[in-house]
């Protein structure tokens, strides 16, 4: 059942930009951040039940894919990762394909494959967990 309510652009301009974009063009446009491909995952706030379209990079494996709290390796969570928590039903955009998924937070060993899969698909990762005491939250999105 696709995600129904208001949508609420994201504060940060050039991520909004590249989420609508995306959107609008089934990532024909705006389907790449430094040579990589993107996937936008519509979530819905934690607080405010509305909206929020997020870019993230794209990290797929056999049908899953993987949600990275990095915000460039800086000292806070993205706020998005409490939107996941709270409402894990999210639809997950990949090019023109669109639909609905259960977000679930990985911890231990399942973290940590899917950690490797994350780095493998976009080496930065690496660097940002490097750059910060938190430990990035991973969630997996499994299709309904
Ligand atoms: C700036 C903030 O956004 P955020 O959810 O913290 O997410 C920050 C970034 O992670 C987000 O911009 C990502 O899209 C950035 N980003 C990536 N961010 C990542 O963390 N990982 C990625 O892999 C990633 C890739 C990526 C690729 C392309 C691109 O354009 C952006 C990319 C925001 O929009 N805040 C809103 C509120 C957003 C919100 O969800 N509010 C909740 C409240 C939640 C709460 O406080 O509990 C609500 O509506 O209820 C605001 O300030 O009004």
């Amino acid at each position: 059942m696709p995600l129904t309510g208001e949508y609420q652009p994201s504060t940060v301009d050039w991520a909004r930009k590249q989420a609508e974009e995306y959107e609008a063009s089934d990532g024909a446009r705006a389907g790449e951040i430094l040579d990589r491909p993107i996937i936008v995952v519509t979530n819905v706030g934690a607080k405010s039940g509305k909206l929020r379209k997020t870019p993230l990079m794209r990290v797929e494996h056999e049908g899953e894919y993987l949600a990275v709290g990095s915000l460039g390796g800086a000292p806070k969570n993205p706020v998005w990762v409490y939107n996941l928590r709270k409402n894990p039903h999210v639809e997950v955009q990949d090019k023109a394909e669109r639909h609905d998924y259960t977000a679930r937070e990985l911890s231990g060993a399942e973290r940590e494959v899917w950690w490797q899969r994350a780095v493998e698909a976009f080496p930065n990762y690496a660097d940002y967990q490097t750059k910060t005491e938190r430990l990035i939250p991973l969630f997996v999105l499994t299709r309904h």
